[in-house]
């Protein structure tokens, strides 16, 4: 394989007595979309906390197109390109569209000793742009994100990542609570993320919608991979017979 965009190498997280992560070892492409799925406690929220710098690993490495980085904080993680929609995701409900999309990079109209007056307009107008190219039809990048279906909250996570050019999008569980609807929307975005070279890396407890968009499945249990096979290569029960 062509230099993964994102590998981990002997990883491992303690919780106090709590060993986690026991040793993960995995690359992820440009092009693809990886499954991981695993039983409860099974330490696929431990690895992804560690991608997107909410925790820290105890030992181990993370490398980005074959180069070694330190995701210490979200901040580090954002600056990498790594995106993380969470099931409950990052958005404030009390803010608009425009500044959800636009939380921690503001444009700044001017900035004066490190203080800077924010360009809203600038804000609106790429926010509509971005809210379009992901398809979501929105009334206005100023509804409050409190107002948006779980689905088009997604949407709007999305096209933060996309409007940002990240280069992974992890995804925490984000077809939980959706209807049907919506979940076929997140999968087809899931499935659409090859196209535009953005890894995509889904953490579901729904193993078909899993294997609906993803072109590799991961299986953890008990802090390690257990299973690493292309799609087309395995079958649900193989994959439930290793949880
Ligand atoms: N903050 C924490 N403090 C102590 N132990 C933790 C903490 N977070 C996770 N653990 C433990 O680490 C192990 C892995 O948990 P993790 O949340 O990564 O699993 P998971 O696969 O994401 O499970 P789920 O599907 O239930 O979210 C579990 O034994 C869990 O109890």
């Amino acid at each position: 394989m062509a230099t993964p965009v994102i590998s981990v190498r002997d990883l491992h997280k303690w919780y106090s007595g709590v060993h986690a992560l026991k040793g993960v070892s995995l690359d992820f492409a440009a092009n693809e979309a990886v499954g991981l799925v695993g039983d409860n406690g099974a330490g696929k929220s431990t690895l992804i906390n560690i991608l997107s710098g909410a925790q820290t690993a105890t030992d181990g490495e993370i490398s980005m197109d074959g180069k070694p980085v330190q995701i210490r904080t979200p901040r580090d993680a954002m600056n990498l390109g790594i995106e993380t929609i969470y099931q409950y995701n990052s958005m404030v409900p009390t803010m608009s569209i425009a500044r959800n999309l636009f939380i921690g990079r503001e444009p700044l109209k001017f900035s004066l000793f490190g203080l800077g007056v924010m360009d809203r307009k600038k804000m609106a107008d790429e926010s509509v742009r971005a809210i379009a190219d992901v398809d979501l039809h929105l009334r206005s990048p100023d509804a409050l994100v409190g107002e948006l279906s779980g689905g088009q909250r997604q949407g709007v996570a999305i096209a933060r990542a996309m409007h940002f050019k990240s280069r992974v999008m992890i995804l925490d569980e984000p077809t939980n609570h959706l209807a049907v609807k919506e979940t076929g929307k997140v999968i087809s975005f899931v499935s659409g993320l090859k196209t535009l070279n953005i890894t995509g890396i889904f953490i579901s407890h729904n193993i078909h919608h899993v294997f609906d968009c993803c072109d590799r499945i991961v299986a953890m249990a008990r802090g390690e991979v257990v299973l690493d096979k292309r799609t087309e290569e395995t079958t649900m029960d193989e994959v439930l017979d290793v949880l």
